[in-house]
């Protein structure tokens, strides 16, 4: 299988399944791709490994420090107060000391983590921004979302928690090893005959552990993602009466994920307690042998201590690095799905033509659509063969039943797709051959759901562009109408809307959608109409804003209702992707054919 094509199965599996299960870890092309934003902050890796390695060195000096104290202090009876005084300064210097390699190394982490996460997931973001309409439509957002937030974040932890594991836990066990031989090899031995066993229940632990923490995963994300079903669908929710039956269906789910939770946290104590009793099972060993050699006068209480007390020391890292290892994997999942993600490549891109580019401000707004054939997927044709001619300034009304392809055209036209055959022009150049940045100065589109951002109702007609004074909005606004809609809210202008513009009304949405085309002064407007039912007064009030927008610029209506292009210069009926009919309101309805069915459906009353 081709890689794209795997790529593309892959999406598609995600999409369908928000479900699916974990990806298998690939960690050598994880740590490849991650290789390039791990270089620049190589030195500072150099840094965390020397400070790592002098927190380390300081706090395994402190049992060798404390075994000196014993037998060259205490035991040998010297009463060398001074010695003493000494070995209590450096104990307490290597304290000092472990405290702030620690606190360094720590922040360094930190930082070179945050900057390496903060830099890929800005680049993801401007790669899914540069995406086609194509790669929305196999890709759900909620997986989108997934990969900015959660993968960047368990990427995160990787740098925080487990390259500082693998470093500190990785370093502090070889010197406890080094530091045991070099105190009593034969002792240091007996520890050893333990480690067999420390890795048998370390593996064994291991995949039982993923097995748990993978469970807990999949049931949260099946919750979450059967709360944003439900809060994306709450109106249909609430007019059917679900609300008991949601309820039902989320406890058991939230059951589910409390009961895999409970498993994780009991395979999580399990371990940890299986490792203190190892722990201690040495530390008797020890003892009884140490305890032996020290009453046979074979070895020196102090280095019963210190080795005691290394054991202890022992058995702590290779416990967290254990632990660490649903993380490694988590974050090489991560890895490899935001590689994915930059894999991908728009299809829909600029291309050098070698024709002078299209001044916006000098476009007539011509329009063509030559012979223009269109599917989103192969073998299911949406337009066949369509062509229509626009004069500048025309305004032309789209009709036609419910997906014939209406809003595809109009996806041509702005370049969301590109045609399978024939040629969209505006002013005789090919769409393909202008930069799509161009293009969306020339061609402005109002949505049947005009998406308002999260901001004042300034910032939504201007669209955060400082450069469009509060004046020119604000003009905007009373041609088209909006201003007494907007007077009327507590804060005017000021007033903030939430996300997708909730707290407005569809028809108020759209004149502030309108008042966007009157500032950004596009050549070709394109309007998709909310087929949701306007009150008269409101409808009213599109109309009239619709009558001033469209004034020297050429404007294409889908309409939804027919009240609204009924004054059209031509009005352009669709069926199954085809032109069946065109002319003007009285034509086609002296013509008797489709539009005359469409109107009298509209007006109430069925054809005959
Ligand atoms: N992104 C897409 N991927 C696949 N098929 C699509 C996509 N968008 C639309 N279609 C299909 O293309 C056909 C035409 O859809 P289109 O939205 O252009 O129709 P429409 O005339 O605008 O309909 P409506 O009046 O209901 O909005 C429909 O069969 C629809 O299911």
């Amino acid at each position: 299988m081709r890689p794209a094509q795997a790529i593309h199965n892959w999406q598609a599996d995600q999409k369908a399944d928000p479900n699916m299960p974990e990806q298998k870890p690939q960690y050598v092309s994880a740590f490849r791709a991650l290789s390039g934003y791990i270089k620049p902050h190589i030195w500072a890796f150099v840094g965390v490994f020397f400070c790592t390695l002098i927190a380390i060195l300081s706090d395994l000096l402190q049992p060798f420090l404390m075994k000196i104290a014993i037998d060259d202090n205490l035991m040998a009876g010297k009463n060398d107060y001074r010695g003493l005084l000494i070995i209590c300064a450096v104990y307490l210097g290597l304290s000092v000391s472990s405290f702030a390699f620690t606190y360094v190394q720590n922040n360094l982490l930190q930082h070179i983590g945050q900057s390496i996460v903060s830099r890929i997931r800005k680049q993801l973001f401007g790669h899914i921004m540069k995406q086609s309409m194509r790669y929305f439509d196999r890709m759900s957002s909620g997986s989108l979302i997934t990969h900015v937030s959660s993968d960047t974040e368990a990427l995160n932890q990787f740098f925080n928690q487990v390259l500082l594991s693998l470093f500190r836990d990785g370093l502090t066990l070889i010197f406890i090893i080094v530091m045991m031989f070099q105190l009593d090899t034969t002792l240091a031995l007996y520890c050893l005959i333990l480690l067999p066993i420390i890795a048998i229940i370390a593996i064994a632990f291991r995949s039982f552990m993923r097995a748990t923490y993978q469970l807990a995963r999949t049931r949260l994300s099946r919750m979450v993602a059967f709360v944003a079903e439900n809060l994306s669908g709450m109106n249909l929710v609430q007019v059917f009466h679900q609300q008991k039956e949601q309820q039902k269906q989320f406890n058991e789910r939230n059951g589910l994920y409390f009961k895999a939770n409970l498993r994780e946290i009991r395979t999580n104590v399990l371990f940890g307690r299986t490792f203190d009793i190892l722990s201690n099972l040495s530390i008797a060993l020890v003892t009884w042998i140490g305890g032996n050699a020290v009453l046979g006068q074979n070895l020196e209480f102090g280095v019963l201590y210190a080795f005691i007390t290394y054991i202890r020391q022992f058995f702590q890292p290779i416990n967290t690095i254990t632990q660490q290892w649903n993380t490694l994997q988590s974050a090489t999942v991560a890895v490899t799905r935001i590689w994915t993600v930059f894999e991908s490549k728009p299809d829909v891109t600029d291309r050098e033509s070698g024709r002078p580019a299209l001044t916006p401000e000098k476009v007539k707004g011509r329009i063509d659509f030559d012979r223009i054939s269109f599917s989103y997927e192969e073998g299911v044709p949406i337009i066949r063969e369509l062509d229509l001619h626009i004069r500048p300034g025309e305004l032309i009304g789209v009709v036609g039943t419910t997906g014939a392809g209406k809003s595809s055209l109009i996806s041509l036209l702005c370049r969301f797709y590109d045609v399978l055959d024939g040629r969209v022009r505006i002013d005789g150049t090919d769409v393909r051959d202008i930069p799509q940045a161009e293009l969306h100065r020339v061609v402005g589109l109002v949505q049947q759901e005009p998406y308002l951002y999260s901001g004042s109702i300034v910032d939504n007609v201007r669209m955060f562009d400082e450069s469009i004074s509060r004046e020119e909005v604000i003009e905007a606004c009373k041609f088209v109408g909006a201003d007494a809609i907007i007077q009327r809210l507590k804060q005017g202008y000021d007033t903030h809307l939430s996300e997708r513009g909730s707290g407005l009304s569809a028809g108020e949405r759209q004149m502030i959608s309108f008042a966007r085309i009157i500032v950004f002064k596009p050549k070709v407007l394109i309007l998709d109409e909310a087929s949701a039912n306007l009150d008269s007064q409101t409808e009213q009030l599109i109309q009239n804003a619709l009558h001033v927008v469209s004034r020297n610029r050429t404007t294409i209506v889908i309409a939804h209702r027919l009240s609204t292009i009924m004054q059209a210069d031509r009005i352009i009926v669709m069926s199954r992707g085809e032109i069946v009919e065109q002319g003007s309101h009285h034509q086609l309805l002296e013509r008797g054919g489709h539009y005359r069915e469409l109107y009298e459906h509209s007006q109430g009353h069925v054809a005959v």
